[in-house]
């Protein structure tokens, strides 16, 4: 890749002088995502790096920001850092986003970091169904973009209580009437597949506001796997619950809903995968590849 410093794992964990893991194996069991084992070595060799990499850029800007207000004679303003991470629906971007404000908060206890997904944006499922979205769920259209950028706009002009609506995996739509709440960070964190896509138009587009970006990355059979290992374990947890989504899928013929989402898979993300989200993979800061296991073996660093 041009631009791109490439670094190996071990060079990547080279660069930290190993320290103390600041966080117990029952946190990490907390971050996964529904019932995985998060691998401490990656914690150790992976994240330590990126959150010194981090730290160190956040301290730029507020270095920066602080100059430039001097200089126009203006107060500080605090806006928070803003790191957008994305890649492939299950390729691990909430799994990494929750690990990583785990870690930041821990290691950096006086910045409040906060993390939000922007799936919330995508229009509820009695909408798609009106407009005829529901095989393009997750495509560009299928995302309120206008409410996304109003968002971001009021994140960064410093509002104290900025809410966004919360999407569900498991009820697979828009969990009605609840809301995430944004309150002043220091640092926020937003994941999603559409956070490093450009808009048809010259509008304002979700990267226009990120201070860092992370694309995470993996072979396309890969990510597959992943997706239905997560279906089957969605499947498991909803058997009991008539009130549930999957609840008919979960109780019928199992290769019946394992064909449907294998047809899902090729049919809707792996299509969108190809047409919008990997073509963003190089507009990414940082792109994190990810081989068997979810492991992490190589770390591309764009512009150095
Ligand atoms: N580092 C990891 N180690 C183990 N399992 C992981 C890891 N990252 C993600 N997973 C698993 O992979 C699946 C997809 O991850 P998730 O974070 O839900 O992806 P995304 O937010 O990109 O859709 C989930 O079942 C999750 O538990
Ligand atoms: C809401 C999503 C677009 C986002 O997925 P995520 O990256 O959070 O896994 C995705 O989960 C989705 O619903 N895709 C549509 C097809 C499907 O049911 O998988």
């Amino acid at each position: 890749m041009r631009n791109y410093t490439e670094f190996s794992r071990q060079a990547w964990a080279a660069l930290t002088p190993k320290t103390e893991l600041a966080v117990t194996n029952e946190e990490l069991a907390k971050v996964k995502s529904l019932g995985d084992q998060l691998d401490v070595k990656d914690v150790d060799e992976i994240y330590q790096t990126l959150l010194n990499y981090i730290h160190l850029a956040y301290q730029a800007k507020q270095a920066t920001a602080a100059k430039k207000a001097e200089f126009l004679q203006l107060p500080e303003s605090k806006v928070p850092y803003i790191i957008g991470i994305s890649g492939s629906v299950a390729v691990g971007k909430s799994t990494t986003a929750r690990l990583l404000q785990l870690l930041l908060t821990r290691y950096y206890p006086d910045l409040k970091t906060q993390m939000m997904t922007t799936d919330g944006f995508i229009y509820p499922n009695q909408e798609l169904e009106k407009r005829k979205l529901m095989p393009r769920k997750g495509f560009p259209e299928s995302y309120n973009m206008q409410m996304l950028r109003d968002f971001l706009q009021d994140v960064v002009s410093g509002k104290n209580d900025v809410v966004y609506p919360l999407y569900s995996q498991e009820l697979s739509d828009i969990v009605p009437g609840r809301y995430g709440h944004v309150e002043k960070p220091d640092i926020l964190i937003i994941e999603g597949i559409n956070t490093l896509q450009l808009p048809e138009s010259g509008q304002l587009v979700t990267s226009d506001f990120f201070d860092f970006s992370i694309y995470i990355d993996a072979e396309e059979d890969l990510i597959e796997k992943w997706y239905m290992q997560r279906f089957k374990k969605i499947m498991k947890m909803k058997k009991n619950d008539p009130s549930n989504f999957y609840y008919k899928l979960a109780n019928g013929p199992e290769d019946e809903s394992l064909r449907l989402a294998e047809e899902t898979w090729q049919m809707v993300n792996l299509v969108n995968l190809r047409q919008y989200i990997a073509p963003t993979k190089e507009r990414a800061n940082l792109i994190l590849h990810k081989v068997e296991g979810h492991l992490i073996d190589k770390i591309y660093l764009r512009g150095f």
